[in-house]
C-alpha cells in the first residue's frame, strides 16, 4: 500500500540536517533590508521575490565557481553584530518550521571582518542568534537544536586560526570544523596542519571534497586529513561500475568508505546547480542508498536553491519511490552521523526521531 509522501506529510517527519551553510540561507526579504539598513548597495534588485529568483537563477550555471559568486551579497549583508544575530536567529527558526530537529549549520568567519568585527565576535554573534531562534521556535512549541560548524575556505590560509576557534568554542556550540570554496586546484591537504591539529585535540571536522572534483579529492580528504565524515562526496560513484548483469563492482576507496561507514552529506539541488549531478533521478544518491552507504540528505544552500530539507526529501520520493522507511533510515544515518557526543544522539534518534516516524507510520 505504498503512496506518494506528500510534502506536508513530510515537513511533519522529525528531520536532522548536517550540511547547510548560514550564509547560503537567509530569507530574500532579510538581504534587501539589511542592505537597506548597512548601505550595501550592490544587490541586483531590491525586490525580494525577484531577489530569490535572481539567486536561483544565477545559482544554476552549472558551474561550482559561478555558483560561489552569488555568495559575495549575502556575505556582503553580513557584516555587522546585529545582523549576524538576525540571520541566525532566523536560519533556527526557519529549520524548526521545516520540522527540522537538529541541524549543523556552517560558515566561514574569516568572510565576515569587512566592517570591524574580530573573528571572535563574529562566532558569538552567530552563537547568540542561534540560541534567540531556538527560544523563538520553543515558544511556537518547536523543538530545535543547532550545532555550528566553522568553516576555512580552501583557497585563503586561515584554516589553522579557524580550527584554534573551533577548539575554544567547541563547548558553548561549536561542534566541528570544515573547508570549502573551489575545489579544483586547492587540495585539502593545503590545511593540513589544521587537520592534524584537530586530531591532536580529539575534534571533529567534515571536508566538502568529491563534488566538483573526483577521487583523489575525497581520497585526500580521508586518508590523508583524516575527515570524519564528507561534504558531498558524490563523485565516490567514480569508483563503482555497474556492470552488465546488474551487480556493480567497487574500487578500494568506494569499499574503504561504505565498510568504514563513513557518512556522505548529500545535497540533491545543490549537485544539479553545479553540475555534479545531472538531474534528481539520476543522482547517485539512488546507488548509494541501495548499496547502504552512510548517506544523508541536506540543503547546502537554501537560498541558491530555493529549497528546503523537506522539498529534498520530496524530491527524492518522488525520483526512487522512497517511503517512510526510507526517510528514516536516512534520518537516523544523519543523528548517528552528527558531531555530538553518543550519549545525546542516541537520545534524539530513541526520543524523538523514532518514536516521531512511529507516529506518522501509524497515522498514514
Ligand atoms: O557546495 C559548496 N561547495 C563548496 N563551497 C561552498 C558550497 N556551498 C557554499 N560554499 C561556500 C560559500 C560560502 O561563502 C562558504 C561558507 O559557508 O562556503
Ligand atoms: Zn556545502
Amino acid at each position: 500500500m505504498s503512496h506518494q509522501l506528500t510534502l506536508d506529510q513530510i515537513r511533519r517527519a522529525p528531520k536532522v540536517l548536517l550540511h547547510d551553510h548560514l550564509d547560503g540561507g537567509l530569507r530574500p526579504e532579510t538581504v534587501v533590508e539589511i542592505a537597506d539598513a548597512t548601505g550595501y548597495s550592490a544587490l541586483p534588485t531590491k525586490d525580494p521575490v525577484e531577489l530569490g529568483q535572481w539567486f536561483r537563477d544565477a545559482s544554476d550555471s552549472g558551474s561550482l565557481e559561478r555558483y560561489l559568486e552569488t555568495f559575495s551579497h549575502t556575505v556582503g549583508v553580513m557584516q555587522t553584530r546585529e545582523a549576524l544575530i538576525r540571520v541566525a536567529a532566523e536560519c533556527a527558526e526557519d529549520l524548526a518550521a521545516d520540522g527540522v530537529v537538529y541541524a549543523e549549520v556552517r560558515y566561514a568567519p574569516e568572510q565576515h571582518l569587512e566592517a570591524g568585527l574580530t573573528l571572535e565576535q563574529v562566532v558569538e554573534a552567530v552563537l547568540e542568534g542561534f540560541q534567540l531562534g531556538q527560544e523563538r521556535a520553543a515558544a511556537q512549541g518547536r523543538t530545535i537544536r543547532v550545532g555550528t560548524l566553522l568553516t576555512a575556505m580552501r583557497h585563503a590560509a586561515r584554516s589553522r586560526e579557524i580550527a584554534e576557534l573551533v577548539v575554544r568554542y567547541r563547548d558553548v556550540g561549536v561542534v566541528g570544523f570544515d573547508i570549502a570554496g573551489a575545489e579544483a586546484g586547492h587540495p585539502p591537504t593545503r590545511h593540513l596542519d589544521a587537520f592534524e591539529y584537530l586530531r591532536r585535540e580529539n575534534a571533529h571536522f567534515t571536508i566538502h571534497a568529491g563534488e566538483a572534483f573526483g577521487l583523489p579529492s575525497i581520497w585526500e580528504a580521508l586518508q590523508w586529513c583524516g575527515a570524519d565524515r564528507l561534504g558531498h562526496g558524490v563523485r565516490i560513484v567514480d569508483d563503482i561500475e555497474r556492470m552488465a548483469d546488474g551487480q556493480t563492482r567497487m574500487g578500494r576507496l568506494a569499499r574503504y568508505v561504505r565498510d568504514k561507514r563513513v557518512p556522505l552529506e548529500m545535497c540533491p539541488s545543490s549537485n544539479i546547480q553545479t553540475g555534479a549531478a545531472t538531474s534528481i533521478a539520476e543522482h547517485p544518491i539512488g546507488m548509494l542508498r541501495s548499496l547502504r552507504f552512510r548517506v544523508t540528505v541536506n540543503t547546502d544552500n537554501r537560498l541558491q536553491s530555493g529549497t528546503t530539507l523537506s522539498e529534498e526529501f520530496a524530491r527524492l520520493c518522488q525520483a526512487f519511490d522512497y517511503g517512510w522507511d526510507d526517510l528514516e533510515w536516512f534520518t537516523v544515518n544523519a543523528m548517528k552521523s552528527a558531531f555530538l557526543p553518543f550519549d545525546e544522539r542516541l537520545a534524539l534518534i530513541n526520543g524523538h526521531i523514532k518514536p516521531g516516524f512511529a507516529q506518522l507510520k501509524w497515522a498514514d
